[in-house]
């Protein structure tokens, strides 16, 4: 095979395995078995290794990194990362949209999100590749965990949009790795984590990818930060843009038209939290048209178009 040759086939490999990893690990549905996606993968393994000058960072046998870092770099996030205002009840609620009514002259809607128990991350894609992950920290100042965030399967490394974006999202630990996590660290005597969030925020904070790589973590997506691309009217329908790049969206996202319904969710998902497999801790509800939410702004710690309704504190999970 020569050198053209093998780029030929680099590039079908890559773009099946890509496919493959994105029904299994964003749409939970693979449409063929693990041992086809193994054989894939061995196939790109042999190819790469017989042109090694073939090989790029954005391939799917480049998750795991090289070696471990000494340290995490600073980041500086361009459009801060703000924290929430929370509700605590169903009146604080209502005040939040009474609040938010009273600052634009036009019927509001609202779109009610799972607030995912997690670490809030910032991923960056420039010629529709992830080049930067990065955790909140401060909300101006994070650390730049692009190693680790490249080995949680359900962020795409690649996407299909040339301008720069940057998109934010919870990575979390499903409760099942969680669970398969703490066996292993009683069966090595080590100290189980208290919780998934705890384990998920020890996991990215490590500086060995191949750590962070065995932890099973995953990633719901939820907004943007720099977005130099297309004029979208709503946050629903760029949730709907995030999923079409390839993004892994929340499918529990409503759309509200009055705060009965918000209440309606908030009360359904306080009820059904148990059985959706990971942690949330309450719920986001945010005004859905981007010019709205422009017009509230910010206080000087929160937006005044979202907030976080806090669930009340459950048993810690063991
Ligand atoms: N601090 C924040 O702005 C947010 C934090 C979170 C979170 N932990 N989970 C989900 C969402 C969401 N769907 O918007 C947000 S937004």
């Amino acid at each position: 095979m020569d050198k053209q040759q093998a780029q030929q086939q680099i590039t079908e490999l890559r773009e099946l395995l890509n496919q493959y990893g994105h029904e299994y690990y964003v749409l939970d549905s693979p449409s063929v078995p693990d041992s086809e996606y193994d054989r894939k993968m061995q196939e790109l393994l042999k190819v790469e290794e017989a042109f090694p000058e073939l090989v790029t960072a954005d391939s799917p046998s480049q998750r795991i990194g090289g070696e471990p870092l000494d340290a995490f770099q600073k980041v500086q996030h361009n459009v801060a990362m703000m924290s929430l205002g929370n509700a605590f009840n169903e009146g604080e609620l209502r005040d939040f949209a009474r609040r938010a009514k009273a600052g634009t002259d036009e019927p509001i809607s609202f779109v009610c999100e799972l607030k995912i128990d997690g670490l809030a991350v910032s991923l960056t894609y420039e010629n529709g590749k992830f080049v930067r992950g990065a955790t909140r920290g401060d909300g101006t100042t994070g650390e730049d965990i692009t190693s680790n965030l490249r080995t949680v399967r359900s962020i795409p490394l690649t996407i299909p949009e040339e301008n720069t974006i940057e998109v934010r999202g919870e990575v979390f630990m499903p409760h099942k790795s969680f669970l398969k996590l703490n066996e292993r660290r009683k069966e090595k005597g080590d100290e189980p984590f208290a919780n998934p969030r705890n384990a998920a925020a020890g996991s990215l904070r490590q500086l060995d990818p191949k750590i962070a790589a065995s932890r099973n973590l995953d990633i719901f997506l939820y907004g943007v930060g720099e977005w130099q691309t297309g004029t979208l009217v709503s946050h629903s329908e760029r949730l709907d843009y995030l999923l079409e790049l390839g993004f892994k969206i929340n499918p529990e996202w409503r759309r509200c038209d009055t705060m009965d319904e918000v209440i309606d969710y908030v009360n359904y998902w306080e009820e059904k939290r148990p059985d959706l497999g990971y942690e949330i801790d309450g719920i986001v509800v945010k005004v859905d048209n981007l010019d709205q939410q422009e017009e509230l702004g910010f206080t000087a710690k929160n937006p005044r178009w979202a907030i976080a309704y806090k669930f009340p504190a459950e048993e810690v999970m063991t």
